[in-house]
């Protein structure tokens, strides 16, 4: 199943191209590595696959629906992992993800949210405000959305390993495998070298500035 389409794709920042005829398929089961130096414009590419920016030109469809149109529609199985966390300080581990999951139409409990914190060595910290949490462990939190979107069908993961100690590096590649053996497809960039155990294919920006 395809599960997203770029056409033509460009993207200009202050007057200057930083890249064009972008053109990805990416299927169900399917890896692509997005690589580049830093400024290349690996995060801008991103943003406007997951509709969060406008491209200068060019077409995205998710899951069959323009991104760019309709977004609602095109980002229901999609999950997007940005640099921004997208976690109150404010809030508990647990507020957070309850407050996102009634955002995002996923139907979990607090049990269950818990459950999932353990899971990633958060247990004891879901009701202390994430300001108190270490900078992994609130990217802890923040991953905690990849566990608990199971509807999803794309990943779109911005350096998803930022912050990240060596145990949770290798469990989030096992969940990102597990993700792919089961369907799901997924968009990554990262400066760390991937050592995940699948078929990748690789789109390389050039830093053109
Ligand atoms: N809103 C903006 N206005 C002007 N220039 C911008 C804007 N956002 C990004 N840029 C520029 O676009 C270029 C690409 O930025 P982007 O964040 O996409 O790069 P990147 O490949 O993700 O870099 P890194 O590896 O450092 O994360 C950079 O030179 C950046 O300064």
């Amino acid at each position: 199943m395809r599960v997203l389409l770029a056409q033509q794709v460009a993207c200009e920042k202050s007057d200057r191209q930083l890249f064009s005829n972008i053109n990805i398929e990416l299927h169900s089961s399917q890896l692509l590595y997005v690589t580049g130096e830093n400024g290349a414009g690996k995060t801008s590419l991103l943003r406007i696959l997951v509709g969060l920016s406008a491209p200068s030109a060019g077409v995205v469809e998710v899951n069959g629906h323009d991104i760019h149109k309709n977004v609602h529609d095109a980002s229901e199985h999609l999950l997007y992992f940005g640099h921004k966390q997208g976690i109150s300080q404010l809030l508990t581990p647990v507020e957070n993800l309850k407050f996102w999951c009634q955002q995002h139409g996923v139907d979990k409990n607090n049990d269950a949210i818990e459950d999932i914190l353990a899971e990633l060595g958060l247990t004891g910290l879901e009701d202390i405000a994430v300001k108190n949490l270490s900078a992994g462990q609130q990217r802890r939190v923040a991953l905690a959305k990849l566990w608990l979107k199971t509807a999803a069908t794309l990943w779109v993961l911005d350096e998803p390993f930022t912050a990240l100690d060596v145990q949770l590096i290798a469990e989030l590649e096992a969940k990102m495998t597990s993700f792919l053996n089961t369907g799901g497809a997924i968009i990554i960039t990262s400066h760390q070298k991937l050592s995940i155990d699948y078929p990748l294919s690789k789109l390389h920006l050039d830093y053109s500035w």
